[in-house]
């Protein structure tokens, strides 16, 4: 349980209870903090004395666990559910929604995350927060077309193969990976479910598992996974901190941490026209396509709450990971952070 604390400046901070460490950044109210800086939380009890006798009042008397969905300000325990119901009621539109929001350049940022993956044949990839299954049909198209490259200069090389030796090495749908496996873990039943039809549509089955599960608590033994992905995933997640400690937990030795998400934009004119096209067009197209304009709501709002490149960048080199480096795309409307279990 992670809960908000004024700390000894009077700023609210996060405080983990046993047996999770102290975090340093709190994300109450309408905005983020770092307990160490003392940075102001919008929202969080403005008119609590400030200072130490404000430190003092809050610890003694309780410690709040306040949280937002959105800019709306609500309990940790209700955020979870929230955000369950915005994906239970957007699943049957979300893939249309995407395309025509970002008038299908979301398809270009996950190409993105892939390339950057650069998996090799073997690799074992968690997608968490995997919804519908864009990121591991991607995964699945480059190992396989990576491993049939591979399989294809081998067949070159060999000299006297007879004609069935050689269709049983095409025909071989689970070698055909080279051993790779995806499993898309989602807390939403409804968004696996989209996932799973799309799936068997589009006749991806060789290496790909669905699980339910949570971000914060994956059901998942330590040094699993080569590769740990979370695209538009972490801005959903109640306690960030914890779901990058569980990332860190379930990575081998060696790991790779990739999260794509969107971000702040570095160009005044970009930022400015990008605001308007959220606020004013985002949840009309929400209520045209999908008939729910307040998830629409959310998904703009929720957006301008994520912290920076730079504040997500300090979040996980705090959960452990290391190298951590980011790249902006579109001028930063989404980043790519990347990081190492070492
Ligand atoms: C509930 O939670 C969720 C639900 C979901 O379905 C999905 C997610 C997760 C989200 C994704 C996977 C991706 C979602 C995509 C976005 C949020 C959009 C990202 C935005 C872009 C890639 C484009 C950025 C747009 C701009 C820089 C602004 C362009 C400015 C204008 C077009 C003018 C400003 C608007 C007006 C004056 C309003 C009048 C206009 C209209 C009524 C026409 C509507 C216009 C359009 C549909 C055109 C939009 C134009 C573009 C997309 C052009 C892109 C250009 C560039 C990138 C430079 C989830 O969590
Ligand atoms: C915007 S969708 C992203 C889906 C997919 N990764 C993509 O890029 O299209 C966000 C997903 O995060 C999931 N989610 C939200 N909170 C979660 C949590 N605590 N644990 C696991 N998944 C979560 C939602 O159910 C939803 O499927």
């Amino acid at each position: 349980m992670q809960r908000c604390v004024l700390s000894d400046s009077g700023h609210p901070t996060v405080k983990m209870a046993a047996p999770r460490s102290w975090a340093l950044w709190s994300f109450c109210g309408r905005g983020w903090s770092r307990a160490v800086s003392g940075y102001r939380v919008p929202g969080l009890r403005s008119s609590w004395p400030r200072g130490p006798l404000g430190a003092r009042l809050l610890s003694q008397e309780k410690e709040a666990t306040e949280t937002h969905f959105g800019f709306e300000t609500v309990s940790e325990e209700e955020k979870g559910g929230k955000v369950y119901q915005v994906f239970e009621s957007v699943a049957k539109k979300y893939d249309v929604m995407n395309d025509m929001m970002s008038l299908g350049i979301h398809r270009v940022w996950k190409d993105l995350l892939l390339w950057k993956m650069r998996p090799f044949p073997g690799t074992q990839l968690l997608d968490v927060a995997g919804g519908t299954g864009d990121i591991a049909f991607r995964f699945l198209n480059y190992v396989q077309a990576q491993h049939q490259r591979k399989q294809k200069r081998q067949l070159r090389a060999q000299q006297n193969l007879s004609w069935e030796e050689i269709a049983r090495k095409y025909q071989n749908e689970e070698d055909s990976l080279g051993g790779s496996r995806v499993m898309v873990c989602d807390i939403n039943k409804e968004m696996l479910k989209i996932g799973k039809q799309k799936a068997h549509a589009q006749g991806y089955k060789a290496g790909l598992a669905w699980i339910l599960g949570d971000a914060e608590e994956l059901p998942f033994d330590d040094d699993k996974f080569d590769v740990y992905t979370i695209a538009f995933g972490i801005r959903n997640v109640t306690h960030i901190d914890q779901a990058l400690q569980e990332a860190h937990r379930v990575l081998k030795p060696g790991g790779r941490f990739l999260c794509l998400e969107f971000s702040q934009v570095n160009n005044p004119l970009l930022s400015r026209l990008y605001d308007v096209y959220s606020f004013q067009v985002i949840p009309v197209l929400g209520e045209v396509i999908a008939g729910d304009w307040k998830s629409y709501q959310y998904l703009v709002e929720s957006i301008r709450q994520f912290p920076s490149q730079e504040e997500f960048k300090e979040m996980i080199e705090d959960a452990g990971f290391q190298k951590v480096t980011y790249e902006n795309l579109t001028s930063g409307i989404v980043a790519i952070h990347s990081g190492f279990k070492l």
